[in-house]
């Protein structure tokens, strides 16, 4: 269809432009060609079939897409400025346990819980490994099935709001959580890895901001309770930077249940009642005594050192930092730094510091083959040389690090090792170890206590039954004075405490009946020839037959005691052989030394 000039009728809405002639002509709209190319063919289109000539809103347009973009301007510009001067904002880095306790804070609060756009997790800890907690997950009260079996109780769901900019109020004032991806960090990091949370209050006074966050601390902290905290030193992930990192949590092992001579557990009770007691510390500035305290647990594998290390964290509730000698990372400096970090009040523990690194990296100076000596610790020093140089942990820097000046003052200092006699008497002087305690192999009390420890019922093994509201009426009418209770009420206590005293009696001699037991066991077991936590280990496989465990003792002492010698005769194989292949090395480097000698006269 073509259509001419004079067919064309103005629309309503375009009066005064005479679109086609203009079009080619019109700098305006060879302009917006120019820029925009294609727009005077769409533009003549739409005149065409709708008789409406954009090119008349043009100004109004760019008017408005001007206003447009400097409303974003403005909105952006606005933004920046109250961030910087207007707001206090705390940026909560993902890889800090910071980050735990914030979200966890975050997932409790109103604002999180009708947010519309969230993200549903089981666990609220940063993705980081090392920042998982496991509390919860280790949570005693799984639930029974109706079978009985053992039902893993299922994880509550927590909700916290999505990405971007949510607004609460704390306090009386407004606040902003957001939640933003993280699109400049490495690729190291997964998905769920990146991202950036902040919290920022109105205001350019933070102090509520640092309220709020402490708040969420100790919250967080709140579930620490009766829980051992446990730290391992190393490199933070992907750099080469000394932290200490949470890496799990364990109920707090009482005390009592640690099988060790009741005397030597009270005055180790003692000796660190005193050192934690406030005033300590101050009694040891004004001496110019430095204020710390270390301790060596010693004795052969699986006699409790270890446990005994988490009970005093747990009795002191004290975090333990757990640090590993051997360890490539762990050189001078990294280590000097840990123990920088430390903070005021912790146990550190160095386990098992005869297998250290320590031993190892430091350039053997051999004395008299590992081969321990009768007299008792440093006599038979394998090794001292406090070269530095392989970049490793020597012997001197870790005393220094032990006892220089950046080892944090008020912690105590734990080590074990099974074999004190390897040890370098300096690493174990009075001022450096303060206490040695010596774990030994199970005696006959011990087996006892171990038996009677794995079959007695404990007060928390049955759940206690509600009171019916009968009986708490009834226990409520007796504390409110026998005068109003009826004859009937009175004689129905009266049963109750008869039932109670006579489950007590049941109680006692079930207890006398275990304790005979374990000591028919004990008589089956050799004396200090298991360890506590071998005897544990077999006693564990008959938990509720203690008939059955005494049945195949014998057999078990029997089997055990081969084993035990099987592996000890592979041992001291594998040791002579290893010194045989050392003293070969030994002389075949003697000779070659000393044909070099001989081709150098020649
Ligand atoms: N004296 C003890 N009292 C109570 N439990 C013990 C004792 N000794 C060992 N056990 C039990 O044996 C297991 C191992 O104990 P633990 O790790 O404390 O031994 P250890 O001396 O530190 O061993 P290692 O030298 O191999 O590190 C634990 O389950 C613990 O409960």
């Amino acid at each position: 269809m073509n259509r001419t000039h004079n067919d064309v009728q103005p629309g309503p809405r375009a009066m005064h432009s005479d679109f086609p002639d203009n079009l080619g002509l019109n700098p305006q709209t060879a302009l917006l060609d120019a820029f925009f190319p294609g727009f005077s063919l769409l533009s003549t289109a739409l005149y065409r079939y709708s008789r409406i000539d954009i090119s008349v809103y043009f100004p109004t347009l760019i008017v408005l897409g001007l206003l447009t973009w400097a409303s974003s301007y403005v909105s952006t510009w606005i933004k920046d400025f109250m961030d910087k001067h207007l707001m206090s904002t705390a940026d909560i880095r993902i890889d800090d346990e910071m980050y735990n306790m914030v979200m966890a804070w975050v997932a409790t609060q109103k604002f999180a819980k009708k947010s519309r756009r969230f993200v549903a997790n089981t666990n609220l800890n940063s993705r980081m490994w090392w920042l998982f907690r496991d509390y919860g997950d280790d949570d005693d009260e799984d639930d029974i099935s109706p079978r009985g079996f053992h039902q893993e109780k299922e994880k509550k769901l927590q909700f916290t709001p999505s990405f971007g900019t949510h607004y609460f109020w704390y306090k009386g004032r407004p606040f902003v959580f957001s939640r933003t991806q993280d699109r400049n960090q490495g690729s190291w990091g997964t998905v769920s890895e990146r991202e950036n949370i902040s919290l920022s209050s109105f205001g350019r006074d933070p102090t509520l901001l640092k309220r709020l966050l402490n708040e969420c601390r100790a919250a967080f902290s709140k579930n620490d309770e009766n829980r051992t905290i446990i730290y391992r030193g190393g490199l933070r992930k992907g750099t080469s930077e000394p932290t200490w990192t949470r890496c799990s949590t364990r109920a707090s092992r009482p005390f009592s249940t640690v099988v060790l001579d009741e005397s030597v557990k009270q005055s180790l009770l003692d000796d660190m009642s005193d050192y934690l007691h406030p005033r300590t510390r101050r009694w040891y500035s004004n001496r110019g005594i430095p204020y710390r305290r270390g301790y060596l647990l010693y004795g052969p594998p699986g006699t409790g050192k270890s446990s005994l290390s988490f009970a005093i964290a747990g009795y002191f509730k004290l975090k333990i930092y757990i640090v590993s000698l051997n360890s490539p990372s762990m050189n001078e400096e990294n280590l000097g730094s840990l123990f920088d970090e430390l903070p005021k009040r912790c146990l550190v523990l160095l386990e098992d510091i005869d297998t250290a690194g320590l031993t190892h990296t430091r350039d053997e100076i051999q004395v008299d083959d590992a081969k321990p000596a009768e007299g008792g610790p440093g006599s038979t020093t394998t090794v001292v040389s406090n070269d530095n140089s392989s970049g490793r942990l020597s012997l001197s820097a870790l005393l220094n690090i032990i006892d220089g000046v950046s080892s944090h003052e008020g912690r105590v200092l734990v080590m074990t090792t099974n074999h004190i006699e390897k040890l370098d008497e300096a690493l174990i002087r009075p001022g450096r170890v303060d206490m040695t305690v010596k774990f030994d192999l199970a005696d006959t009390d011990i087996i006892i206590t171990i038996f009677r420890a794995i079959f007695a019922t404990l007060d928390d093994d049955i759940p206690k039954p509600a009171k019916s509201n009968e009986a708490n009426n009834c226990s409520a009418k007796k504390t409110a004075g026998l005068s109003e209770a009826t004859k009937e009420e009175v004689r129905r206590m009266e049963d109750e405490e008869e039932e109670a005293k006579a489950l007590e009696v049941k109680r006692l001699a079930e207890e006398a009946r275990i304790t005979e037991l374990g000591k028919r066991f004990a008589e089956l077991v050799p004396a200090k020839t298991f360890s506590p936590a071998e005897i544990q280990g077999y006693l564990l496989k008959n938990k509720r037959e203690p008939e059955m465990a005494i049945k195949n003792a014998e057999v078990w002492v029997k089997n055990t005691l081969m084993d035990k010698r099987k592996k000890a005769q592979e041992e001291r194989e594998k040791e002579a052989k290893e010194k045989e292949d050392r003293e070969k090395a030994k002389e075949e480097k003697l000779e070659k030394g000393k044909e070099k000698e001989e081709e150098k006269e020649t």
